[in-house]
């Protein structure tokens, strides 16, 4: 982190190989804000998310992602730049043969926890936090979708990240349990990490004021109104 600079990029162009997504974008994420992204398909929002994850590289303008340099992030620092974005994707999926404990810790031992008693601490920890500490030893198709998603926002609180980056992740949801996950996720933002989610999902950004950025014509439109 620079200061409270979580996220900072400047005159950066997102290319999907020889196509240029976006131009010239400018953006900046502060500790404990609450970005929504928004843009029809295909406007360039994973790519926007690809580029702070580290999973697609700068090729003209500078910006740093949790204190990494993305112009110049060496492919063995992408791991370490991972650890410190937790990541909510409706393809990042629980494991569905492993209980919500081993789903944690398979998590926490992939990303360098050794010690049986942290991780357990850690796991009940992040449990506790999304309301679900009693769910530990169940399997996945034992709980709910809305229960799914809360411990995949544990899973990915689990290194105490400083941003949450989370693509449609009321998608497959009912409204109400829509905004239980949203009111979860501006708690997180509340307690300090930031949180930047990507949706189409109007009526819970209407529930849930906070500041909008949208691409739209290759560019990244700042503080939008819909
Ligand atoms: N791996 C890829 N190779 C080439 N082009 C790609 C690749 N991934 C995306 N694109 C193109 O880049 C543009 C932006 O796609 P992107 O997935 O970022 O949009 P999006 O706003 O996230 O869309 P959606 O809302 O459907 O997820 C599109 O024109 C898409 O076809």
């Amino acid at each position: 982190m620079i200061g409270n600079s979580i996220i900072k990029l400047n005159n950066v162009d997102i290319f999907q190989q020889a196509h240029l997504v976006l131009s010239n974008v400018n953006l900046h994420v502060d500790k404990g804000d609450f970005v929504w992204l928004i843009g029809q398909t295909g406007s360039g929002k994973s790519s926007l998310l690809k580029v702070i994850y580290g999973d697609l590289g700068i090729k003209a303008g500078t910006g740093h992602a949790c204190g990494y340099e993305l112009s110049k992030l060496p492919s063995r620092d992408i791991p370490y730049l991972r650890r410190k974005l937790g990541i909510v994707f409706q393809d990042f999926q629980l494991l569905t043969d492993r209980t919500i404990e081993q789903n944690l810790n398979f998590v926490m031992r992939a990303t360098g926890w050794n010690d049986k008693k942290l991780i357990s601490d850690k796991a009940l920890d992040v449990l506790e936090k999304v309301g679900l500490r009693s769910k530990l030893k169940k399997m996945p198709h034992e709980l709910s979708g809305g229960e799914q998603q809360r411990v995949v926002i544990a899973r990915a609180l689990l290194n105490d990240p400083e941003i949450i980056l989370a693509d449609e992740p009321t998608g497959n949801l009912d409204p109400e349990t829509s905004e239980e996950i949203v009111l979860l996720l501006k708690q997180i933002s509340q307690s300090g990490t930031a949180v930047l989610v990507a949706t189409h999902d109007y009526h819970i950004i209407r529930a849930f004021p906070s500041r909008i950025i949208k691409c739209e014509n290759g560019k990244v439109l700042e503080d939008v109104e819909i």
